[in-house]
């Protein structure tokens, strides 16, 4: 569903406090609807954290954080987001479609919803390309498998917002090339928002968007091509790079 603001999400002063440490310190970015938003920085430097404040499922967090229009958490936002987390929620001991027929059931249950809970499933399987594997044992299949089923998972119920914590990680360059095409199908046949996190910076040049982490801080927020024209920069790393060394000099200056 769309709404008149273009906004997916909207964090002002968005700060999250895990354990003694300020893990997100006041931060401000917004995602667009019907885009690719890649979350990128370094290890540690608090992705997780923010997909987490952005699902909901994030304690001590102050701030306002927005999505589609409502306030993050809210019980009424839980179908309409997918959200895959770095390890793999699956069972092993379920078929690939035993698994995605599970978690259909918790999101439509009853008997009624029986032939929507069907093609949910057929439709998902079909999109992370998993058709030829549908049968087999989850245990029994591949790192990057187990991560495509959780990404059906996420898929299920064609939700509008995809909040998705490194979803290519250990996955070949072919696989990956195939994830990145099934996002922009997404995006761009159904619309889909989506948030991505990666610390690999040449996935970058596939987002229609970035939001450049460090250290619990937004450094920026541009489409990968006006980053670089804006830093005078060849790549998105050499940009990345570029703005660590402008805020490590301003901090400096500051002390
Ligand atoms: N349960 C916790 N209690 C206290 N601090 C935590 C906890 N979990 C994470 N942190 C800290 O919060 C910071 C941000 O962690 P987060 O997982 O969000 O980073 P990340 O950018 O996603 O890292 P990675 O790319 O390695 O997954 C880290 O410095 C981490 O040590």
């Amino acid at each position: 569903m769309m709404n008149s603001s273009g906004i997916a999400v909207l964090a002002r002063g968005l700060t999250v406090v895990r354990g003694d440490r300020t893990v997100l310190r006041g931060i401000d970015f917004t995602v667009l609807l019907g885009r690719i938003t890649g979350l990128l920085g370094p290890s540690g430097c608090g992705k997780s954290t923010l997909m987490r404040a952005v699902v909901g499922t994030q304690a001590k967090v102050s701030g306002t954080l927005e999505v589609l229009g409502r306030s993050a958490g809210a019980a009424e936002l839980r179908a309409r987001i997918g959200y895959v987390t770095q390890a793999p929620s699956v069972y092993d001991d379920l078929t690939v479609r035993q698994n995605l027929e599970y978690f259909a059931s918790v999101l439509l249950p009853g008997h009624r919803s029986r032939d929507a809970r069907h093609e949910y499933v057929t439709r998902a399987i079909e999109d992370v390309d998993l058709a030829s594997h549908a049968d087999s044992l989850a245990g029994r299949l591949s790192g990057g498998q187990r991560s495509r089923v959780s990404l059906a998972v996420a898929l299920l119920g064609t939700p509008e917002v995809l909040v998705l914590d490194e979803p290519t990680v250990g996955l070949d360059p072919v696989l990956r090339r195939d994830l990145w095409d099934l996002f922009h199908r997404l995006a761009d046949e159904r619309g889909a928002t989506i948030l991505v996190s990666s610390h690999v910076m040449d996935e970058a040049e596939r987002c229609h968007r970035l939001l450049l982490m460090r250290d619990g801080t937004i450094l920026a927020e541009d489409a990968p091509g006006d980053l670089r024209t804006r830093t005078r920069s060849e790549t998105v790393e050499q940009a990345f790079l570029h703005l660590v060394d402008q805020a490590k000099a301003l901090e400096e200056n500051a002390r």
